[in-house]
Order: C-alpha cells, then sequence, then structure tokens
C-alpha cells in the first residue's frame, strides 16, 4: 500500500478545523504505529490494507484503530 504522509496532517487539521463535523478519510499506511497522527489532526474513517490484513489478530489491530478515533474525538 501506500506510505503514510505525515505531511498531509496538516491539510486534515485545516479541514478538522474548518469542519467540525465533516467526515475525513485518511488512506494508506495506517495501523498502530501511524493512527495517532491521523486522529489527533482530525481523520474519523480510517482506511487500512496491510495493517489489518497483515497481522496476526486482525481484531485488535482495528479495535486499537477505532479506539484512537474515538479518544481524539473526546480530546476535541
Ligand atoms: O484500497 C486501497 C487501494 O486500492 C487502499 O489504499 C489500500 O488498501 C491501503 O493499504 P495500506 O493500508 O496497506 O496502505
Amino acid at each position: 500500500g501506500q506510505k503514510f504522509m505525515p505531511e498531509m496532517m496538516d491539510k486534515v487539521r485545516t479541514l478538522r478545523k474548518k469542519y467540525p463535523s465533516l467526515d475525513i478519510e485518511v488512506d494508506g499506511g495506517l495501523g498502530p504505529s501511524t493512527i495517532d497522527a491521523a486522529t489527533s489532526a482530525g481523520a474519523n474513517c480510517i482506511v487500512a490494507g496491510s495493517s489489518v490484513f497483515g497481522a496476526p489478530d486482525p481484531a485488535q489491530v482495528i479495535t486499537l484503530m477505532r479506539g484512537s478515533v474515538e479518544e481524539a474525538q473526546k480530546r476535541s
């Protein structure tokens, strides 16, 4: 898959500030090591391929990423 692009998170942050209830999707390179950067910038729709399908326990990775979205929403 596409590598995570941290430099795009400013764009996500700007959109989130302007549109508090918009669905903002990030796709590419998302997994346990990158999810918090995306969700704290304001992403709430997460597309993930390799980190889920390549995991020994896919459900655990999904739960972790969902938790990251929820935690970021609580902080906002
Ligand atoms: O559907 C896709 C491409 O068609 C996604 O971009 C892809 O599955 C993302 O993969 P990864 O999480 O491994 O970067």
